[in-house]
């Protein structure tokens, strides 16, 4: 008896979700052909994001290869979208003259993305994010051109915005409403959301809606309803997207928003069914991978005729992919007249966390900085669970990660992996079967945390309540560079020590880099760690470093550059003061402000008045931009205040002086405070000083941004000698020992206080190494302003051609 036939139009998530578990239900059920528009096989298109910040390549998106469609006979038609379906006839007809009958149809369009209609969109340069193709134009364009701006601060813009500033743009994200994620976040959340994005380096425009695109042929700005408008060389609308019905329209097929379908996924139209983005079920039209498995299963198992419950329909949770930022929405989000919230916020951590109750019933929730109770959260939103004095210890009783207490409160069958939908006791089976030790090998035997990751802390807590102290979290965390390598961040340090390495071409030509260009992430990386590990033989190459460090001064949001001269401690001088003003006059700038770190900045700066500006000034560069040492804040200390015990100015210039110019992993911000009274704040700073009576505490991995850390107490030592020791060692253990783009206060957490004191405080002789190696460090030091003045060719090139 010949085979049914079964045709999938739509070769993305959903659909070929549909035809796995049809393989994996009735092998033999159907002979079985596959449309696809686009020309690659099914990739997972949530990791588009990890591929534009660098972290995944494209090679490892594929989620089917085409050996996979041979193996399964399946016959696959990529590159022809489906254009007519004869519904008597059952037949489809698709571009390029091939045609295919079906007794089974399922439709899986996806989306469209919904492109503003304005004036000019149709320039180059403008798009989309939702495809490969997509995601290789930003890729290309980054490389020629600098300026980025995001339209949407949605899931989808704040993930484009994130890769296109790993890809070394500027970019601004231009949003309607007053608050990010409006249809995931509540204010709160929203409010700490765009803080941290904001200490990522990314600039948000917030009310603002764009009127036109500017440009000639290709894009050159954006021009907003309230008049103002900005440069842009390239803009990405991700403004939300539209189902893709015009098929089924065409084909006498009910649509609304999206095809309608019942809840075994059937459209009105005998053997044509419709699932994923497409699909509208009971009014909603689902954006997100979890509810069109959901939805897959279902349909599965109808089209190999067995028993099933009807789909009906399904509670939504989404995580934002962005490194660094952990958040986390699931049902309700925001308070209502019949709502009552618990809230707990850790400030100190950066950790909130809302739960919504309607009577006693969970009903939804948020999370922010600390996600590990997600799953937990969301299986009692889903279970429509009750309350309990447990549920609201676990969930709200400790921010302190890790997600124990929640994970010991899952049962087997509650889900762990949303995307793939694998649940707790899948992942212990798998764990107890194979001897698994780490979180990649849960993912290959189980798939949990292949596609969009965010379950990989949970399935981390998993490992470790089966395994205790067997599961080792360092072999779990190992993590690669970036998408160009597989090798971690110390096996490339190990590499250049061995093997003698200088150069960053060298670098990941001799360590099989898969990309020859290496990327933005890692090519900054790789120079750092040449030049930690070979000071004064390495080659500076400053095209590798962040375009901030290549001009060595900070980018403004409209294209201009911030000078700030260097003043030791925090103390200037009249004459000092006077050039500052003199220059700031001649050279127009837009506004002079003191900053956080007691120094002036000169904001508005051109480009190309840059050299001249600071020879004018005539003072060392501040490193503003830097990643390296910023500011000495100091108190007025002894020889001022009533209450000082040290003379804190006197400290702080000597710190500044001799560690000014050190590159380090991230910035580095120190203080010396007189007494702790603390009036130069040295409890927030990478490193802060405190003078009592008989000498100085000092006091390391403090961190005064979005996440807020009180430092650590390393030591109390006698005179300034010994500070500047101290210093000098605890400097260079971060150097060797952090990875680059992890600030002190990462870091402390990461490897422990205790480490850090054995090193620099305990084990003398290593102190005293350490100290050899900053030095030597320190000796290759000269001014970045003064060593640009003598070479004409950087000047050219840099600051005077005409492209940012
Ligand atoms: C950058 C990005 C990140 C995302 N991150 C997440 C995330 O973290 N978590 C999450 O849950 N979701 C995420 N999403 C959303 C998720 O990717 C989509 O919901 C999911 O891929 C939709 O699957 P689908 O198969 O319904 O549609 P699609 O993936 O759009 O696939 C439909 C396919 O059908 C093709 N097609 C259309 N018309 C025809 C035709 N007439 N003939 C033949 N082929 C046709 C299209 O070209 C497309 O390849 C993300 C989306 C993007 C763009
Ligand atoms: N991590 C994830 O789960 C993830 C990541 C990326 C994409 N996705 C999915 O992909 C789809 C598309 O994402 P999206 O973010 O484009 O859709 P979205 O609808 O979630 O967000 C679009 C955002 O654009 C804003 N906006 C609308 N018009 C605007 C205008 N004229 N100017 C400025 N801002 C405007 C909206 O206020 C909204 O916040 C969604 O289904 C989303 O769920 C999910
Ligand atoms: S920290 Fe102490 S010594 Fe310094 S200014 Fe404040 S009160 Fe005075
Ligand atoms: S929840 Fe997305 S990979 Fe597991």
């Amino acid at each position: 008896m010949s085979k049914r036939k079964l045709v999938l139009v739509g070769n993305g998530m959903a659909g070929v979700n549909v035809v796995e578990h049809v393989l994996k239900l009735d092998r033999d059920a159907y002979d079985i052909t596959i449309f696809g528009k686009e020309p690659h096989p099914n990739y997972n298109r949530i990791l588009l994001s990890s591929v534009l910040a660098g972290d995944t390549g494209l090679e490892d998106i594929v989620l089917n290869s085409w050996e996979w469609y041979r193996e399964n006979e399946i016959q696959l038609h990529t590159g022809r979208a489906v254009t007519r379906i004869d519904t008597k006839e059952k037949r489809v007809y698709a571009e390029g003259g091939i045609s295919a009958p079906y007794d089974e149809l399922v439709l899986a369009t996806g989306s469209d993305p919904f492109m503003l209609p304005l004036p000019g969109a149709d320039k180059e340069g403008v798009i989309a994010f939702r495809d490969i193709k997509d995601c290789e134009t930003m890729m290309e364009t980054a490389k020629q051109y600098k300026k980025a701006a995001v339209i949407g601060g949605g899931l989808l813009g704040l993930e484009a915005a994130r890769g296109l500033l790993n890809l070394g743009m500027e970019v601004q994200v231009i949003h309607i409403f007053d608050t990010l994620m409006e249809r995931q976040l509540d204010r709160e959340a929203a409010r700490m959301l765009r803080m941290e994005l904001e200490e990522q380096g990314m600039q948000f425009l917030m009310e603002k809606q764009t009127e036109r695109i500017l440009g000639g042929k290709r894009v050159t700005g954006l021009h907003f309803k309230d008049g103002s408008s900005i440069d842009a060389d390239l803009v990405v609308m991700a403004v939300g997207i539209k189902p893709n019905v015009q098929l089924a329209k065409e084909s006498g097929i009910e649509i609304n928003r999206g095809v309608v379908v019942d809840d075994w996924m059937a459209t009105g139209v005998p053997g044509i069914h419709a699932v994923g983005e497409c699909a509208e079920h009971r009014g909603t039209v689902y954006g997100l991978v979890a509810p069109h498995r959901e939805q897959g299963a279902v349909l599965a198992k109808r089209l190999c005729r067995l028993e099933t419950e009807p789909y009906e329909g399904s509670v939504t949770a989404t995580k934002l992919k962005v490194s660094g930022v952990d958040v986390f929405s699931a049902g309700e989000f925001n308070d209502g007249p019949e709502t009552r919230a618990i809230r707990s916020q850790d400030e100190w951590k950066g950790i909130y966390k809302k739960v919504l109750l309607r009577g006693n019933r969970i009903t939804g929730g948020v999370l922010f900085g600390d996600t590990s109770d997600s799953a937990f959260l969301l299986g009692c939103i889903r279970e429509g669970r009750e309350m309990t004095d447990e549920i609201h210890a676990s969930l709200m009783g400790t921010a302190t990660g890790g997600g124990g207490s929640a994970v010991r409160e899952m049962a087997d069958d509650d889900q762990v992996c949303d995307c793939n939908g694998i649940s707790k006791g899948e992942i212990l089976s798998a764990i107890r079967e194979r001897d698994l030790t780490d979180v990649e090998g849960v993912k290959s035997c189980t798939k949990a945390g292949a596609s969009c990751g965010g379950c990989k802390p949970l399935v981390a807590s998993i490992l470790e309540e089966e395994l205790g102290e067997a599961f080792d979290p360092a072999a779990s965390a190992k993590t690669p560079v970036c998408s160009c390598t597989d090798l971690t961040r110390d096996e490339v340090v190990d590499a250049i020590r061995e093997k003698g390495l200088t150069m960053v071409r060298e670098t990941m030509n001799v360590l099989g880099w898969k990309d020859p260009e290496g990327c933005p992430k890692c090519r900054p990386a790789i120079n750092y760690y040449l030049n930690m590990v070979r000071p004064g033989e390495a080659e500076d190459d400053r095209t590798s470093r962040v375009v901030n460090e290549q001009r060595h001064a900070n980018i403004q949001n409209d294209g201009t550059f911030s000078v700030v001269p260097r003043m030791y401690g925090g103390v200037t001088s009249p004459a000092e003061l006077r050039r500052i003003a003199d220059a700031a006059e001649k050279y127009n700038v837009r506004m002079v402000k003191v900053t956080g770190g007691q120094r002036i900045d000169l904001l508005g700066v051109k480009k190309e008045d840059l050299p001249n500006i600071w020879k004018d000034i005539g003072m060392p560069s501040g490193h503003a931009y830097a990643k390296g040492l910023r500011t000495v804040k100091t108190c007025v200390g002894a020889d001022f205040c009533r209450f000082g015990t040290q003379d804190s100015i006197g400290m702080g210039i000597q710190m500044e002086k001799k560690f000014e110019g050190l590159d380090t992993p991230h910035k580095v911000k120190m203080a010396v405070s007189a007494c702790p009274r603390n009036c130069a704040e040295s409890g927030i700073k990478d490193l802060g000083v405190v003078g009592v009576d008989g000498g100085w505490e000092i006091y390391v991995g403090g961190n005064g941004g979005v996440n807020l850390r009180g430092g650590d107490f390393l030591c109390k030592v006698k005179t300034q000698e010994e500070v500047l020791e101290i210093t000098g060692a605890y400097l260079q253990f971060y150097r060797e020992t952090a990875e680059y783009w992890e600030r002190t206060s990462g870091w402390l957490e990461r490897i422990g206080l205790e480490a850090v004191k054995k090193a620099v405080v305990d084990d003398c002789e290593n102190r005293k190494q350490l100290l050899k190696r900053v030095e030597k460090a320190l000796d290759n030091y000269q001014d970045p302003w003064k060593a640009d003045s003598k070479d004409q060719k950087t000047r050219q090139t840099l600051y005077e051609e005409t492209r940012v």
